[in-house]
């Protein structure tokens, strides 16, 4: 059983047994801030005597981004007889450059300086944290601490036997690996979606992931410890960098997402303009080599870019986007995550795995919700281009097909019709006196007798007929496997249906006829387009003989009255 004592050891706080408790040791450590210049070891030592540290007064001791170093001081107490080993662990991988001093007795017996101002490799225990293996013998040993870095100087330091720090190891790093894993499923699965389908939005949201990606790999350590462990300069700009590209890639994914080009374009200049400002300061900040002032242009963009998204979001919703609904979720979720995280980090809420990790539960929510609503764009758009294809094919008076959508819906029966040999009929017709009728009673009233007669052809078409209207007040149908004695009784039912048509206007009623041409295929129609032609030229020839009549080419004329 291990004692962490706090304070000079006349004034011990209670002492809180370690082995039963994962959380950082905060509150029993003191610490004092180098105000007055650079302090060495002793007179760190001395100033603890003296009483000048002052006690932490949170889990995770936080002085911010550009604080100046801190000694920090904690005491172990062993009520045991024999040695005990001990986990010491700074969980934060950004520090600069962290000398720890482990002592005994007033002589110190192991002292070891880290920092990602340091190749990877010095480490005393490799480990994306500062890690320090140490036995503490029977009675009370100090730590000693001396933390510089002009990153956030946050200090969530555990003291754990090395078996839970191992378990409590091997978890987080199971939950990142679920945490990429999962990213980059979404990733490679939108990439593949912007391959085939060449929308940037696809891209756009696979950039954004994977810079989430990038910058949670830099600021957990995975990055020094896996990918550029000698890579010490990077190490120092990786973070702000990171942020401010993950920040623009979120920005430049939301423009596309939400269509700002069209929707907003002068927000989209805005946003751009916001993001161009920012890179540029960070540029300058890295050309000058002042790290303090990267970091507080990364922070401060991270900061505003949260609630650009949620802005965003709000406004494209009020615009009536549908799939904006699921950005602005998303955009929610991913800032409760980050708010979470920061202030558990800050020590304000509890510092579980759950609060610490919520910048990443946040970003899995939001990436699914991403995911949800690119797939309903894809839906959407899909539908609209469906809808708009059909529309395209239907006249929009009389919702029959028009030219366009008949060749498309002919071109297959009457390649069947041509090599089987099969006999396929053609019928046209038209309105007759239609000049007179728009004069006497109006063009609404002409296109009201238009839409009755449509009416009454599609329901007398049958199945796999092919009517549409030709132009004007004119109609045409594809008959296949029809010939001219059955288009011709199909003819006549349809001439004396629209003769029998009345259709209400403001003074009573009017009633139409109808002059038809029909043609049945012969060899000599080597074209759909010749079989049209015989039609028409029957049905110049119906109109010549009177109108209100079928007329067959080389076969029978059928006038109205001989058929009635
Ligand atoms: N109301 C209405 N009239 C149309 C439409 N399309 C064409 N028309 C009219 O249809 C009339 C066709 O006139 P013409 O080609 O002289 O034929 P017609 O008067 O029917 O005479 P015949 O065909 O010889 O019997 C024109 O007055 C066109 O303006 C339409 O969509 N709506």
């Amino acid at each position: 059983m291990l004692l962490l004592a706090a304070g000079a050891a006349a004034v011990a706080a209670p002492l809180p047994v370690l082995k039963d408790s994962v959380a950082a040791i905060g509150r029993s450590t003191e610490f004092l801030q180098e105000r007055d210049g650079r302090l060495d070891l002793a007179a760190a030592v001395a100033a603890y005597r003296q009483g000048r540290f002052a006690p932490g007064a949170r889990p995770v001791l936080d002085f911010g981004i550009g604080a100046k170093p801190v000694w920090i001081h904690f005491a172990v107490d062993n009520p045991t007889a024999a040695p005990v080993a001990r986990r010491l662990s700074l969980e934060t991988s950004w520090l600069d450059r962290v000398d720890v001093y482990f002592r005994e007795g007033g002589a110190t017996v192991a002292r070891y300086r880290v920092g990602d101002t340091l190749p990877f490799a010095e480490r005393p225990v490799r480990g994306r944290y500062f890690v320090f293996e140490h036995a503490f013998p029977p009675g009370r040993s100090d730590v000693f601490l001396r933390v510089e870095t002009p990153d956030p100087m946050v200090v969530p330091l555990y003291l754990l036997d090395p078996e839970t720090a191992r378990a409590r190891q091997a978890e987080q790093e199971f939950s990142y690996g679920i945490v990429y894993g999962f990213l980059f499923a979404l990733m490679a699965y939108n990439a593949i979606l912007f391959a085939s389908l060449r929308s940037a939005r696809y891209l756009f949201y696979s950039l954004y992931l994977a810079l989430f990606v990038a910058m949670n790999i830099a600021y957990t350590g995975h990055g020094f410890a896996w990918l550029w462990p000698d890579a010490v300069r990077w190490q120092q700009w990786a973070n702000p960098v990171l942020i401010v590209l993950y920040a623009m890639g979120g920005l430049q994914f939301a423009i596309r997402f939400l269509d700002l080009r069209t929707y907003f374009p002068r927000v989209r200049r805005a946003v751009i303009g916001f993001c161009a400002a920012f890179a540029g300061v960070l540029a300058l900040a890295v050309v000058l080599g002042n790290q303090t002032l990267a970091l507080l242009v990364s922070f401060s963009f991270a900061f505003l870019f949260t609630w650009l998204m949620l802005a965003l979001g709000i406004v494209s919703v009020r615009a009536g986007q549908k799939a904006a609904r699921y950005f602005l979720i998303a955009a929610f979720a991913a800032m409760v995550g980050a708010l979470l995280t920061t202030l558990s980090v800050w020590g304000f809420i509890p510092n579980t795995v759950w609060t610490f990790r919520a910048v990443e539960i946040g970003m899995l929510v939001d990436a699914t919700l991403l995911a949800l609503a690119l797939a309903y764009q894809l839906r959407v758009g899909q539908e609209e281009r469906i809808r708009a294809q059909r529309l395209a094919q239907l006249d929009p008076l009389t919702a029959l097909n028009n030219r366009r959508a008949f060749y498309d819906k002919t071109a297959a029966p009457w390649s069947q019709t041509v090599r089987h040999g099969h006999s396929t009929s053609v019928m046209l017709f038209d309105l007759d006196h239609f000049k007179a009728l728009n004069d006497a009673h109006g063009h609404a009233h002409g296109d009201a007798v238009l839409r009755a007669t449509a009416e009454l052809l599609r329901h007398s078409v049958r199945q796999g007929d092919v009517a549409a209207r030709w132009g004007g007040e004119e109609f045409i149908v594809f008959l296949p496997e029809t010939d001219a004695a059955e288009a011709m009784r199909l003819a006549e039912r349809l001439r004396r249906a629209i003769a029998a048509m009345r259709v209400p206007h403001d003074g009573g009623a009017s009633s139409v006829t109808a002059s038809f041409g029909l043609a049945q295929r012969n060899p000599s129609h080597l074209t759909l387009d010749a079989l049209i032609a015989a039609a028409d030229e029957c049905l110049y020839e119906a109109k010549q003989q009177g109108r209100d009549r079928v007329t067959a080419c080389g076969g029978g004329n059928f006038p109205a009255a001989a058929l009635a």
